[in-house]
């Protein structure tokens, strides 16, 4: 897939608020830069008119001058390395690529090699599904990740104890990058990738926490799909959804038979843990 590049020069203090609209929108990476911030989205789900709707909001704000290209990948790690920082979840996970060093400080030390795929701990909702992460049962469990992106989620999932991963996509590099992040990590689980949907885990196969840091669309439509995948007492991470939308994901969830077990946000973006009654 060919990713369209958006350079927005803007004033930091609206950068936080473009990444929350643009993530809306569709745009799934984001670098901030000296001059405001680059934007990624996929060549097919690009829409001028939508980013220059989004811009023009903030007109009598702000200046926004939008100007975009279509991305090579072999850009893509250049851009990351000269930008990309290791991320910190509480004092127990960090987050960095092979070019930072290690801080033994950290019990979770995460390697990730950026690319092309949303999951480098930097958004919001990578950043509170790691969190409710930490004081959830792994220990033996297998664990599926829907939407994997780096396969951030199920490289923790691994080592908090975990024992089987499943992890899947609909982008190809998003599958390929887990596959080289799952290789880097070391991990002690047997895990498995592939590229799909919910719809291509095989009937029967039944898992003790599941992680979908999705969006609102898909997890009201495949929420109920998770639930047939996961044991009595087993636990669903959700995210990839504003607060403004919790309420319609509790309601889904607990509709398909799964009980809520607590919610946190961060800068308006949701978490919503759940187990199955
Ligand atoms: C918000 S990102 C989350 C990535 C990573 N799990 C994290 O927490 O940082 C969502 C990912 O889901 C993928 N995706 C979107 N719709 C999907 C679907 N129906 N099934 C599987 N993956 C999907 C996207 O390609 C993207 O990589």
């Amino acid at each position: 897939m060919n990713y369209v590049e958006v350079d927005l020069k803007v004033d930091s203090e609206f950068s936080e608020i473009l990444m929350a609209e643009l993530g809306e929108a569709g745009f799934e990476s984001f670098v901030e830069t000296d001059e405001g911030l680059l934007a990624y989205i996929p060549e097919g789900d690009f829409d001028e008119n939508n980013l220059n709707e989004i811009t023009a909001k903030y007109q009598d704000l702000t200046t926004i001058a939008a100007t975009w290209k279509s991305l090579e990948r072999r850009n893509w790690n250049e851009e990351w390395e000269k930008s990309y920082e290791p991320i910190e979840v509480g004092d127990q996970i960090r987050v960095r690529a092979t070019f930072h060093e290690p801080d033994p400080a950290f019990q979770y030390d995460l390697l990730i090699q950026p690319k092309m795929s949303f999951g480098t701990g930097h958004h919001e909702t990578t950043w509170l599904v790691m969190n409710e992460q930490l004081s959830l049962p792994h220990e033996g469990l297998s664990v599926m990740d829907v939407g994997c992106g780096t396969g951030i989620l199920a490289i923790l999932a691994s080592k908090l104890g975990a024992a089987n991963l499943l992890g899947f996509d609909i982008d190809e590099w998003a599958v390929e990058n887990t596959r080289e992040n799952f290789a880097m990590n070391n991990l002690s689980a047997t895990a498995d990738v592939f590229q799909g949907t919910i719809t291509g885990v095989p009937a029967g196969r039944i898992f003790g926490g599941i992680l979908a840091n999705i969006n609102r669309n898909i997890l009201l439509s495949e929420i109920p799909k998770y639930v047939a995948h996961l044991s009595p007492g087993g636990w669903l991470v959700t995210s990839g959804f504003y607060e403004t939308d919790q309420a319609d994901i509790e309601q889904c969830a607990e509709e398909s038979g799964l009980k809520k077990l607590r919610s946190n946000t961060r800068n308006q973006w949701a978490t919503v843990v759940f187990e199955k009654l």
